[in-house]
């Protein structure tokens, strides 16, 4: 690629320190879901605008597209799958159309399980570098981290730990991970996955994480709704 600029550092990116040392609020909620649609997530996203959010994470083109045009912090974008390995933006094309829904950051999966498409997590990078976004890695372990590093990501965020190996997901956040990648990558470290506390998302940062994100805890009313009627019943 002779005659291509060299980007500057992703940390030096704008929109990475934009997020520094903040909270990323992730407003999903999938098909069948009560809150389920562009209308409610927007909502959402509004919401975390008001309570001090840095940037909001959010999946499919619809809520995308609809929250980007709401909002003015960075959106985090993707798009989930049914895939059975891979499923969070497994492909380019996934990427491409989440980047031109209005995503500044794109999130994929970056773990080494077979993709849809065949293809690698390289080919994601690639895709959405070529528009000017930036690449989100989800990964569960260290070395997927490093392997995502080494593909080109801009950031990297533990999203995966503990949903990639078929058991139950652990009840806390793996805090650990996200110091262990922090202590190895050059780029930003994004604590993600089951932060259910404002004092988990700052042991987080502790740890040294760039930015926290947390989606069930703020967004999903049913689960938090659990939580005071369990309780209530124990
Ligand atoms: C594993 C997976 O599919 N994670 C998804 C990734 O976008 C979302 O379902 C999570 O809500 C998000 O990562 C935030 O995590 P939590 O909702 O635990 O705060």
């Amino acid at each position: 690629m002779t005659g291509t600029p060299r980007p500057a550092p992703a940390s030096s990116d704008s929109r990475l320190l934009g997020l520094r040392g903040g909270l990323v609020v992730s407003c999903q909620a999938r098909a069948g879901l009560p809150l389920h649609g562009p209308h409610h997530m927007t909502a959402m996203a509004r919401a975390a605008v008001d309570g001090g959010a840095v940037g909001i994470r959010a999946e499919g083109t619809d809520d995308v597209r609809a929250i980007r045009t709401a909002v003015e912090l960075p959106v985090i974008g993707l798009w989930k799958t049914d895939d059975p390995g891979v499923f969070i933006t497994p492909t380019p094309a996934h990427a491409i159309a989440v980047a031109e829904a209005g995503a500044d950051i794109v999130a994929a999966d970056a773990t080494a399980r077979p993709r849809p498409d065949g293809g690698d997590f390289a080919g994601t990078v690639a895709a959405v570098h070529r528009l000017g976004r930036l690449v989100m890695a989800d990964v569960a372990t260290v070395e997927e981290g490093l392997a995502a590093q080494e593909a080109g990501a801009d950031m990297v965020s533990t999203t995966l730990s503990g949903y990639t190996d078929g058991g139950t997901p652990p009840l806390d956040p793996d805090i650990g991970l996200v110091a262990r990648l922090a202590g190895r990558l050059t780029v930003p470290v994004f604590a993600e996955g089951r932060i259910h506390s404002p004092a988990q998302a700052r042991a987080a940062l502790d740890a040294g994480a760039w930015a926290v994100v947390v989606g069930t805890a703020i967004t999903a009313p049913q689960w938090i709704t659990a939580q005071f009627a369990g309780a209530l019943s124990a």
